[in-house]
């Protein structure tokens, strides 16, 4: 059965000759027709539909030809660079009305290699992450806090939506992918109001800043006092670069691992306090009045939802994916992770605070079942539904 199936579904690889492809005066083919040598061949292996089979997922969405569009999202205050992204792809970016700021291209455009993405005046972000931002309903002077934040194509967008008040703090357990995150906020120029800390976020536990009584500034020693955290930069103190040499640190950290604060921008809120201040352990009263407002949790999944990334998997090989996505030791321990995620983000939200849990994962397992079995747990924690854009 598992063969049949196999030869049945195919994908979309691009497929380019030199014959076939139609050069437009600049050396970019032309848009319609770069789209249909967007064309199929290679089967999905077994393994994967096996998996599809189980949650109960239609394998034809992975297959024939890709129509999935490209998404991007206008930097605010580079709204006029449409013209831009035209002359540059050849195509004609498409608005999408439900979601401020989204357009789509068609889904052969790379991105990357265009200008206005080199120079910071459009992200490649999918619009099922921008509705799982706006669902958030972000608003000024919010305490956002990111729990799975790299590589960070959200936590952007809740910066942008954030302006100039407010705090977002991004959480991940794999370093290098959070360095690509502060690359990120470096290049839009975003990371004012930031922090980011490599941690376990099933544990994590600093809260927002401005959260320092006036009792305790004073009761600190003056010693104490004048180790405080300074302006953020990229060059590590000598002491703590010899001390990290020494430790070797992990690349995705444990739960035991203490948070390590990899950037802070200067309006963050860290600049001023002392380490025994930024890390101070705080009680359940204290987060419910001083918690973060907003708690966004894109949990670590098995990533079958982002349909593209699945197709790449043809090029990076099979056994990749296997490795990586459907290993059946990963999948059974990512639902205790997700709901460990979940509790603690909901646990770091002040009173009257919202959440968004969110994947990019179609399966019941990974979504429903986890908020469901988070909810039975959880009798303070009541479901909302986000309306505001759902009406288009
Ligand atoms: C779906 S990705 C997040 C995508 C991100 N929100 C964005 O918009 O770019 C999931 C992330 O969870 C991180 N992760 C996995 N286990 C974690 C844990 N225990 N604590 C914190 N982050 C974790 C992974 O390193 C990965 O970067």
């Amino acid at each position: 059965m598992a063969n049949k199936i196999d030869s049945e579904y195919r994908f979309s690889p691009p497929r380019k000759t030199k014959q076939n492809a139609v050069l437009s005066p600049n050396n970019q083919p032309d848009c319609a027709q770069a789209f249909m040598e967007h064309a199929a061949t290679a089967p999905l292996p077994d393994a994967f539909l096996h998996f599809l089979e189980s949650n109960g997922i239609d394998p034809s969405i992975y297959t024939s030809i890709d129509s999935t569009p490209r998404y991007i999202r206008l930097k605010p205050g580079f709204e006029d660079c449409i013209q831009e992204i035209q002359s540059e792809t050849k195509c004609k970016p498409e608005k999408l009305d439900w979601l401020l700021g989204f357009y789509t291209l068609p889904p052969h455009i790379q991105i990357a290699s265009t200008k206005v993405y080199q120079q910071g005046k459009i992200y490649g972000i999918d619009a099922s992450s921008g509705a799982a931002v706006m669902a958030l309903g972000i608003e000024p002077g919010d305490h956002v806090l990111d729990l799975c934040a790299a590589p960070g194509a959200k936590l952007c967008m809740i910066l942008d939506l954030l302006g100039d008040s407010g705090s977002v703090t991004g959480v991940d357990a794999a370093r290098h992918r959070l360095a690509a995150c502060r690359t990120m906020l470096q290049k839009y120029k975003l990371g004012d109001r930031c922090r980011l800390f490599v941690a376990d976020g099933t544990t994590f536990s600093v809260i927002p800043e401005g959260f320092r009584s006036d009792s305790e500034s004073c009761e600190s020693g003056l010693e104490e006092r004048m180790d405080v955290f300074k302006e953020w930069t990229s060059r590590r103190p000598w002491k703590e670069r010899k001390r990290a040499k020494k430790c070797s640190t992990p690349q995705v950290v444990s739960k035991s691992h203490p948070p390590e604060l990899i950037y802070y921008g200067r309006h963050s809120g860290v600049i001023g306090l002392t380490k025994k201040e930024l890390y101070k352990t705080v009680t359940e009263n204290e987060i419910a009045s001083y918690g973060y407002d907003k708690v966004l949790v894109d949990a670590e999944c098995t990533h079958d939802g982002s349909v593209k990334h699945i197709q790449k998997f043809e090029h990076w090989g099979w056994v990749t994916l296997q490795r990586r996505v459907l290993d059946a030791e990963r999948t059974d321990s990512l639902h205790t992770l997700q709901l460990n995620l979940l509790t603690n983000g909901f646990r770091l939200l002040k009173v009257g605070g919202s959440l968004i849990y969110s994947t990019c994962s179609l399966t019941v397992a990974q979504n429903e079942d986890v908020v469901e079995q988070f909810l039975k747990e959880n009798i303070t924690a009541g479901r909302i539904f986000v309306l505001h854009f759902l009406s288009y």
